[in-house]
């Protein structure tokens, strides 16, 4: 029997913010993902990505339907549970901007979670792992491993994102629009680095508005309009013979290269 990693169920999110008219955000969300699974999540701004990933991670409340996380209802556990689960996730945010420890270099930030988590290990041996995977994700070299945050550029600060979500070693990636700031071949490497991991085991919820990246990225994929899943299904099927108008019109809005 396939072992789900993360299942919505009929997962409903809606903000009231002060003084303006309520949002509904989600509105009946179901999926689930297994163990060594990629899923995509696709759709435009303000579809209900974001607030997907958040509410699957139990950061934010949901308004009706649930969220087992590693076969448990997050709405039933107490705050240390929550936080043993939590660390079996690894969370990349969408904006790498003041994500990262101002204080901290590249490969202190990413050796950080060790020191959080309570991982017996030398500093060396943290030093070593954050190399190894910053490595893996296309940073090396004494400049940018020294570097603050506030030195680096925004593609390499979400590289160490990455590369901090990774350190733990995860058995669930929740990634937000990881490669937003990479150029194509640093999106590539990322993509294989991430991939290596899956195939070792690690499940990924992938949030992207880019469908090439999440045909590439992923085997399954979820289609998000206005909150709701309007496609879900292999990811190369769906972006070759799309069923829904809305995949299709997201597909007819990819550039296209002209010689
Ligand atoms: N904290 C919040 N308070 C009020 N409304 C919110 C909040 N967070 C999200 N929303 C609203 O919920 C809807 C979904 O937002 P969400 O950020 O999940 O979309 P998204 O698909 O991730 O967009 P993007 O691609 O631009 O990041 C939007 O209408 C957004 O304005």
């Amino acid at each position: 029997m396939t072992e789900n990693i993360l299942e919505t169920k009929e997962l409903a999110v809606e903000f009231s913010p002060r003084g303006k008219k309520r949002v509904r955000a989600l509105g009946g969300v179901s999926l689930s993902l297994s163990r060594g699974e990629t899923l995509s999540v696709v759709g435009e701004s303000g579809s209900g990505k974001s607030t997907l990933l958040r509410a699957a991670m139990a950061l934010i409340p949901t308004s009706s339907g649930g969220v087992l996380l590693f076969g448990r209802d997050v709405s039933k556990l107490s705050p240390a549970e929550l936080k043993a689960l939590r660390r079996r996730c690894g969370y990349v945010p969408q904006d790498p901007y003041g994500a990262i420890p101002p204080a901290l270099s590249a490969i202190e930030a990413v050796a950080e979670p060790y020191i959080i988590a309570g991982v017996k290990s030398s500093g060396e041996e943290r030093r070593e792992r954050a190399e190894k995977i910053l490595y893996s994700l296309g940073l090396s070299g004494e400049r940018i491993l020294n570097a603050r945050a506030a030195g680096l550029s925004g593609g390499q600060r979400q590289r160490v994102e990455i590369a901090r979500a990774l350190m733990l070693g995860p058995e669930l990636l929740l990634c937000d629009e990881p490669t937003s700031m990479q150029d194509a071949s640093t999106r590539g490497e990322i993509i294989d680095a991430l991939a290596k991991r899956v195939k070792a085991g690690m499940s990924m919820l992938f949030v992207t508005h880019d469908l090439l990246l999440a045909a590439h990225a992923s085997q399954k994929m979820i289609v998000l309009k206005d909150g709701k899943i309007c496609e879900r299904g292999a990811a190369r099927e769906i972006l070759s013979s799309p069923k829904h108008p809305y995949t299709r019109a997201l597909i007819e809005a990819l550039p296209k290269l002209k010689f």
